[in-house]
């Protein structure tokens, strides 16, 4: 069964060998196994911890958590009452069609079900639809967030951030990401506010993630590559116009992820964001 609904989860399975796995909670991608050209036999591409809960009792520290509509602490008035990071990652997705399931590849959408809207009013009162659609291709997975406001009148527009916070699964000694030269960033691992809000200039060919990383670069053009000495991962992205890099040091991980930061659409209005997770080497 290419597309196995489980009571938890759903499970994405290519005709090829490749998997993976979301998880109703916060529709959460938390594994995804892929072969590359040269060396098919599927492995797992993304870290999720062994401490991470799967439970629905916080968000999953790994895989593909979905942030949305805030990055961080909310900044934002809408937001006030919304944790860090905002809702969809920690509200329960419901399974809502398979999308396509052929080689090409197996896609499932998965929306918000009326139980998490109606816990979401309570802390975020504009109104919207959210949608996600996962694609699992041979040497490829895709993630698209589709967001609509569904405002009637006009006012107000909605302001929101978006990003998936993939959790790459890498040799954090080894690993670089690149091209990230000459663009501007934001160092979160700063000690003062005065630093962690100046913005810095990215002087490395490929950044490395050796020491506590957390650096919000801007205006990043749209495909990465997070390679090291025996593979990588190329990310490409849609509307996504920032990219975060991150290793929290002992979990040895690193992400990529992207946002739109000072976004707004008006009523009636539709975005969706993008990224394509590729295997290389
Ligand atoms: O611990 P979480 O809420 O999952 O956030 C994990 C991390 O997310 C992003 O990468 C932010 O840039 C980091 O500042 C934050 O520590």
């Amino acid at each position: 069964m290419p597309v196995d609904i489980q009571s938890d989860r759903v499970i994405l399975k290519h005709p090829k060998g490749p998997s993976a796995e979301i998880l109703f909670y916060g529709a959460s991608v938390i594994s995804w196994k892929s072969g590359s050209v040269t060396s098919p036999e599927p492995v797992e591409r993304l870290f999720t911890s062994a401490k991470a809960a799967l439970d629905g009792s916080k968000p999953v520290r790994g895989g593909i958590p979905v942030v949305f509509p805030c990055f961080g602490p909310p900044t934002h008035p809408d937001h006030a009452k919304l944790p860090q990071h905002g809702f969809a990652r920690n509200n329960v997705w419901t399974y809502n069609a398979t999308v396509m399931d052929n080689e090409a590849g197996v896609s499932v959408r998965l929306i918000l079900g009326p139980n998490a809207y109606a816990s979401i009013k309570e802390q975020y009162a504009h109104p919207f639809e959210l949608a996600y659609v996962v694609t699992l291709a041979e040497h490829e997975l895709c993630t698209n967030l589709h967001v609509q406001n569904t405002a009637l009148s006009t006012t107000p527009a909605m302001e929101f951030q978006a990003l998936f916070h993939n959790y790459i699964r890498a040799p954090a000694n080894d690993v670089r990401v690149s091209p990230l030269l000459g663009l501007s960033y934001y160092d979160k691992t700063e000690a003062t506010e005065e630093a962690r809000t100046t913005a810095k200039k990215e002087t490395r060919e490929g950044v490395d993630v050796l020491k506590f990383t957390d650096s919000v670069y801007e205006d990043a053009p749209g495909r990465y590559e997070v390679l090291w000495g025996t593979g990588g991962i190329e990310v490409v992205t849609k509307n996504l116009k920032d990219v975060v890099v991150w290793n929290p040091q002992a979990e040895a991980g690193s992400k990529i992820g992207d946002m739109e930061a000072g976004g707004w659409l008006e009523a009636g209005e539709k975005w969706i964001g993008q990224q394509v997770l590729k295997v290389k080497l």
